[in-house]
C-alpha cells in the first residue's frame, strides 16, 4: 500500500512533480487522503484503489475514459474525469513509486546485475549456480532465457529486464520466499527507458560491447547503446569488467572518477585465463586457479572468470566458485547431446553473424568428421544476418548446411533462405520444416568426429508465423527426439 502523500513526496524530492489537474484546475497539494492498493500501467488491470500509470509509445486516451482506478500519473494532461498526477518522466516515478510501494525490496537482497552484448545470459546462470552454493539456493535469476524466484521455479521472461513495476514486484516475492540474492541482467533499454530507475546493485558486471540493437525502436546510435550500457557504473557498488573489450579507456576513466571499487579481467590485468583447453581453464589473480566449465569456448570462460570475480565480491569461496561453475548449465546456450553413435549436437542460441562465427569456430575445433549447421534467419527484422550467415558459411567450407525456418514471420522461408544462399558459392540444402531439418542432418552423422550445430531459436517453443507464435517442439527436444 502506498499513500497519495508518500506519492507526492517521492515525486517532490526527485524534482519530478509537476501538479495534479482535476476538474479543470491545477494543484501542488492534494486535502483528502487516498490510499492506494495496486499499482498498474495497463488499464484492463485496475480497480478503485489503483493509481495507474499512463505511460508507452501506444497509449491511447481511450484507455482513460471511464477507468475505475483512484488517480492516473501520466506526462501528458489527457484533459479526462479522473484527476492526473502530472510528472516530468512516468518511467521514472513508476520505478521510484513501485520501490517504495514493495518496501524497497532490493535492500533485502544481494543483487548482481550484468550487461554487455554477448553472454549475459551465460554468466547469469553461472552466477546462480554458484551463489547457490553460497546460500544453499536461495538465488532468484531475471535473465532473458528464464526467471525465478523462488529457485524452483522456473517461468519464460518476456523482456531481458522487465518494467520497473514488474521488477520491484519480482524483487519483492523473492524476499517473501526467502531468497537472498537476485542475479538479473540489465539491458540498454532498461536504462534507456528507466526501469530501474534509482536502484544500486551490490556488484555491476561490463562483459563486452559490439554493434548491436541499433535501429528505430532500439538505439539511434553504437555511442547511445554504450552510454546507456555504461549507467550500470554510476549504479553499482563494485564493478567487474572485461579490460579487452572495445572502448575499455572510457570505463576505466569513468570508474576512476567515481572512486568505485573494481576487478579487471583479460590480458594486461591481474586476473586472467592462464591456460584453456576444450572444457578447463586456470586462472591468476584473486580468483586464481584451475576450473571446469559444461560449456564450449573461450568466450565462455570469460564469462566464467567474469563471473567469478563477481561472485567472489559477494562472498563466494573459490572452492563454492568451482563446484558452481562445473554444475552450470544454460538452457539453449551450446548445449550438448550425445547421439547413440557418440556424434555431438549442439543446440546454441547465436542468431547473428558474429555469434554463429564463433560457435561454428569452436564446434569445428572439436570435431574433425562432418560438421552439419541448421539454420534459418528471422523475417521482417535483422535482414543483414542473412548476408552475414552466408559469409560464416562461406568462411567455413566444412560445413554442411541445412537451411530451415527461423521465425519467418510474414516472409517466405524458402526466400529467406535463398537470399543465405545466395552469398554462398556452394549448393545448401532446404528443409521448411524445422523439426525434420533438425533429424535429417542427426541422421546424417555415424561417429563421435561428427556434429550438428543447430543455430538460432535456443529455448524458443514456437515459430512466429505472419506475426503469431505457433508451437514449435524446440530445438533442444528436437534433438533429444533424434538421437
Ligand atoms: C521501448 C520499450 O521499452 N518498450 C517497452 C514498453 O513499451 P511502452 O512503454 O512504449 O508501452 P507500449 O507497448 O507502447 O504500450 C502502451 C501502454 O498502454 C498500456 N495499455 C495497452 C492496452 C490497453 O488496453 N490498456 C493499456 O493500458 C500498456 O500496458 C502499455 O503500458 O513497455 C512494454 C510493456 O509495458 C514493453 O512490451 C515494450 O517492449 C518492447 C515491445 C520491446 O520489445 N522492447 C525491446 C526493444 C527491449 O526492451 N529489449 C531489451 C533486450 C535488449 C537486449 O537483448 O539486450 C529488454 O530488456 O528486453
Ligand atoms: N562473452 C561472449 N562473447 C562473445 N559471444 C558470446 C559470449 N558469450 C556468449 N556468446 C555467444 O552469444 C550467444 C548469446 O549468449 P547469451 O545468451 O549468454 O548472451 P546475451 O548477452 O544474453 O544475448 P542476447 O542479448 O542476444 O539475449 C551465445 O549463444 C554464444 O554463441
Amino acid at each position: 500500500m502506498i499513500t497519495l502523500t508518500q506519492v507526492l513526496e517521492i515525486l517532490k524530492k526527485d524534482a519530478n512533480f509537476r501538479e495534479i489537474s482535476a476538474e479543470n484546475e491545477y494543484y501542488y497539494n492534494w486535502n483528502q487522503e487516498v490510499t492506494f492498493d495496486t499499482l498498474a500501467y495497463d488499464s484492463r488491470k485496475v480497480n478503485e484503489h489503483t493509481l495507474f500509470f499512463a505511460k508507452g509509445l501506444n497509449f491511447k486516451k481511450d484507455y482513460l475514459l471511464d477507468l475505475n482506478a483512484a488517480f492516473y500519473i501520466s506526462e501528458f494532461d489527457y484533459e479526462v474525469a479522473l484527476p492526473a498526477i502530472i510528472v516530468t518522466d512516468v518511467k521514472r516515478a513508476m520505478s521510484l513509486i513501485a520501490q517504495a510501494f514493495y518496501d524497497y525490496p532490493q535492500n533485502k537482497l544481494k543483487t548482481l546485475a550484468l550487461t554487455g552484448t554477448k553472454g549475459k545470459t551465460t554468466s547469469a546462470y553461472f552466477a546462480k549456480f554458484i551463489l547457490d552454493e553460497m546460500n544453499g539456493g536461495k538465488t532468484a535469476l531475471l535473465s532473458t532465457a528464464e526467471t525465478t524466484l523462488d529457485g524452483k521455479n522456473f517461468f519464460k521472461s518476456e523482456l531481458t529486464t522487465p518494467e520497473s513495476l514488474d521488477l520491484l514486484e519480482m524483487m519483492a516475492k523473492a524476499v517473501e520466499n526467502s531468497m537472498t540474492h537476485l542475479v538479473m541482467e540489465v539491458s540498454s533499454q532498461a536504462y534507456k527507458t528507466e526501469r530501474v530507475y534509482g536502484l544500486t546493485f551490490d556488484v555491476g558486471v561490463f562483459l563486452n560491447i559490439s554493434p548491436d540493437h541499433i535501429g528505430p525502436v532500439e538505439h539511434p546510435t553504437l555511442e547511445d547503446y554504450f552510454y546507456c550500457k555504461r549507467q550500470l557504473l554510476h549504479h553499482s557498488r563494485y564493478f567487474v569488467a572485461n579490460a579487452e573489450m572495445n572502448h575499455f579507456g572510457i570505463i576505466k576513466e569513468e570508474l576512476l572518477a567515481l572512486e568505485l571499487p573494481y576487478a579487471f579481467y583479460g590480458k594486461d590485468t591481474e586476473n586472467r585465463i592462464l591456460e584453456s583447453a576444450g572444457l578447463h581453464f586456470e586462472t591468476t589473480g584473486s580468483v586464481a586457479g584451475s576450473f571446469d566449465i559444461r560449456l564450449l569456448g573461450r568466450f565462455n570462460q570469460e564469462n566464467a572468470l567474469a563471473t567469478a570475480l563477481a561472485t567472489r565480491a559477494l562472498g563466494a569461496s573459490t572452492s563454492q566458485i568451482k563446484v558452481g561453475l562445473a554444475k552450470a548449465t544454460v538452457p539453449g546456450r551450446m548445449e550438448l547431446f550425445t547421439a547413440k553413435n557418440g556424434a555431438h549436437i549442439y543446440v546454441d542460441y547465436a542468431h547473428n553473424g558474429i555469434s554463429l562465427e564463433n560457435l561454428v569456430q569452436v564446434v569445428e575445433s572439436h570435431h574433425t568428421g562432418k560438421l552439419l549447421l541448421i539454420l534459418g534467419a528471422t523475417g521482417n527484422k535483422g535482414e543483414n544476418r542473412r548476408h552475414d550467415f552466408g559469409e560464416v558459411i562461406e568462411n567455413h567450407k566444412r560445413l554442411e548446411v541445412i537451411l530451415t525456418t527461423d521465425d519467418s514471420n510474414h516472409e517466405d522461408p524458402k526466400a529467406i533462405a535463398n537470399t543465405i544462399a545466395s552469398h554462398v558459392q556452394r549448393p545448401l540444402d532446404y528443409i521448411a520444416d524445422r523439426e525434420i531439418a533438425i533429424k535429417t542432418a542427426i541422421s546424417r552423422t555415424s561417429s563421435p568426429a561428427d556434429a550438428v550445430i543447430i543455430a538460432g531459436k535456443g529455448t524458443d517453443h514456437y515459430q512466429l508465423l505472419n506475426g503469431k507464435r505457433k508451437p514449435y517442439i524446440g530445438d533442444a527436444e528436437a534433438a533429444q527426439k533424434y538421437i
